[in-house]
Order: C-alpha cells, then sequence, then structure tokens
C-alpha cells in the first residue's frame, strides 16, 4: 500500500480496510472499477451510499494543500459504475484561482477515463459555489446526485435552484459531450502527439481554443489535462491544473517534471499559454514548449 493512504486507511472500519489495502497498490491513482466496488462492497457489508461516503478519507489522501492544509476529497462515479477520485491542489505562492478543487478533479479523471455521464458526486465538505456551477455544466448536470456526509442525498438542481448553464449561451453540448475536433501536426514526438490527441477530445465551446497540457517526469511517464471551458468562464478548469491533478494522483512530485508542453489551436479567441505557465513555475523549473496547431 502506498504511504499517502496509511492514516485514512487506519481510520476504516476494519473489513473494508483489509479489503481495500491491495487495491491501494503503487498504481493506484484513485480509480476503483465497478467490480472491485462490488468487492468492497461484499467484505465491508456496507450499502452502496455508505462504501462510497467511507471512501471519501482515501481521495482526501491525494490532496495538495499547502496554504490552507485543509483537505477535500471527492468521488465522481460514472454510468459505468466506476469510480474516480479526486483531491485539491494549490500552488504554492500563486494566485488563488489557480487552485483546483477536489470535485473538478474527480470530474476531470472520469473524463479523462471516458465517462460520457457522472451521476453520483461523493465529497467531505459541502461543494462552494464554484464547483455546484462546475457540476451544472455537464451532460444531465443538474440531475447528478450529491451525496455529503450529514445530508439526505439531493440532486444538484436542490444545492443550485434557477441555474446559468450552457444552454443560456446556445449551447446544447454541455461538458462531457464527447468532442472530436482535428488538429493535426507532422511530429513523431510522442508527447506531442498525445498532446494533439487530448487536445482534439477537450471542450471549450465558448472560444474555440482547444487545448491540452502534458507533463513528462524523467522516467518517461507522462500526465496529460484537457482544457474544460464552462459557460460561467471562470470556473473553467486550465488544462495545466487538470495535467497537475493527474500527476497528484499518481502520486508524483511537481517537482519531477521533466518537460511541459501546452498544445492549443492557432483559431481559438484566447490563448492559454499565460495562465499554463504560472501554474507550471510555482512547482517546477521547467520551460514551457509552447505548440500552436492549425485545425482542419
Ligand atoms: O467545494 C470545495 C470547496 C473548497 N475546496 C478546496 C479549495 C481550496 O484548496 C480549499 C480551501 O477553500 O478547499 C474544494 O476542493 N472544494
Ligand atoms: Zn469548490
Amino acid at each position: 500500500m502506498q504511504d499517502r493512504f496509511l492514516k485514512s486507511v487506519a481510520k476504516l472500519p476494519e473489513p473494508l480496510a483489509t479489503a481495500i489495502v491491495p487495491i491501494l497498490n503503487k498504481d493506484f491513482a484513485g480509480h476503483i472499477d465497478a467490480q472491485q466496488l462490488e468487492q468492497l462492497q461484499t467484505a465491508s457489508k456496507m450499502e452502496l451510499n455508505e462504501l462510497l461516503l467511507a471512501l471519501l478519507p482515501i481521495a482526501a489522501a491525494l490532496a495538495r494543500p499547502p496554504i490552507s492544509d485543509f483537505h477535500v476529497g471527492a468521488i465522481a462515479k460514472g454510468k459505468s459504475g466506476d469510480i474516480y477520485m479526486g483531491a485539491n491542489i494549490e500552488l504554492p505562492g500563486e494566485a488563488l484561482f489557480h487552485s483546483v478543487h477536489a470535485e473538478q478533479s474527480a470530474i476531470s479523471h472520469a473524463w479523462l477515463s471516458g465517462e460520457s455521464i457522472i451521476e453520483d458526486i461523493i465529497v467531505n465538505a459541502s461543494p462552494c459555489g464554484h464547483c455546484r456551477q462546475f457540476i451544472n455544466e455537464l451532460v444531465e448536470g443538474a440531475k447528478v446526485n450529491i451525496h455529503l456526509p450529514l445530508q439526505k442525498v439531493e440532486p444538484l438542481s436542490h444545492y443550485l435552484p434557477y441555474a446559468f448553464g450552457p444552454s443560456d449561451l446556445n449551447i446544447t453540448e454541455p461538458l462531457l459531450t464527447k468532442q472530436q475536433h482535428t488538429l493535426t501536426l507532422d511530429s513523431n514526438d510522442p508527447m506531442i502527439i498525445e498532446g494533439l490527441d487530448h487536445a482534439g477530445l477537450s471542450y471549450a465551446p465558448y472560444t474555440k481554443t482547444y487545448a491540452a497540457v502534458v507533463l513528462e517526469t524523467k522516467d518517461g511517464a507522462t500526465y496529460c489535462g484537457r482544457y474544460a471551458e464552462n459557460a460561467a468562464f471562470n470556473p473553467s478548469m486550465q488544462p495545466m491544473q487538470m495535467a497537475l491533478s493527474t500527476m497528484a494522483r499518481h502520486n508524483r512530485d511537481f517537482s519531477e517534471i521533466n518537460r511541459a508542453v501546452l498544445i492549443e489551436s492557432s483559431k481559438g479567441v484566447i490563448s492559454l499559454v499565460g495562465a499554463a505557465m504560472d501554474a507550471l513555475h510555482s512547482v517546477a523549473a521547467v520551460e514551457l514548449e509552447h505548440i500552436v496547431v492549425e485545425p482542419e
């Protein structure tokens, strides 16, 4: 089991702790598939909703909050039945808007893993307004069930009545709708090829700035983030933040970043390069490679 989970596992009821230890092996990065979840349910004799709440300390152990020391853990449950953990990240010395909320981290984890509908979000602290908005931007967002430790399960619409969302800007395909934008560049650099794929899957209906970030560590492992825009603009999740959140879930230190690439479409009305550089430089002494690609 990874050391970062020792304290959280110690707090779990014994049968659940015993059953989860093998899952928390060195490769664990916050994903528990439907079959494993069923095994945990059998072993712990817990109702599914009870089990999901019991798993939150594991999700919270993924957090990196050097400013607040407030560890938030969230779980997004996809239509497939798999669950995806996420946690908050704060960037040392940088403006607070660079922070990633646990709910965004869990949602982006599900999205990067190919989920097209998120049915439930489980979180250990009441979701802030920004997260309620982010959830409302998803496919069937108003219907996402919100699970909190001391509250009965309610759909997002209970927590965010009279909501603003993509339809107010005449966007009919919300976040998580399959994207396929063609960005091609003649390159045989594996990091750039990976980045082009992710940029093509990014979600940017308001600016068309399709973008992705790929971070590489010295051992050759790569961690990706795609741009996820919001109709409410400010809660949009930057590709650098999403990539850092992927790295944190994989238990990698940001100082291990060896190479960082931002790919973005030349036809977008904004550029994410300044924001991406600020975020990157707060955690790693690496220059950002900025690659601008002509969409087809
Ligand atoms: O809904 C919320 C509210 C706050 N936080 C994080 C952001 C920041 O890192 C810390 C303090 O606000 O908690 C979340 O992850 N989700
Ligand atoms: Zn929040």
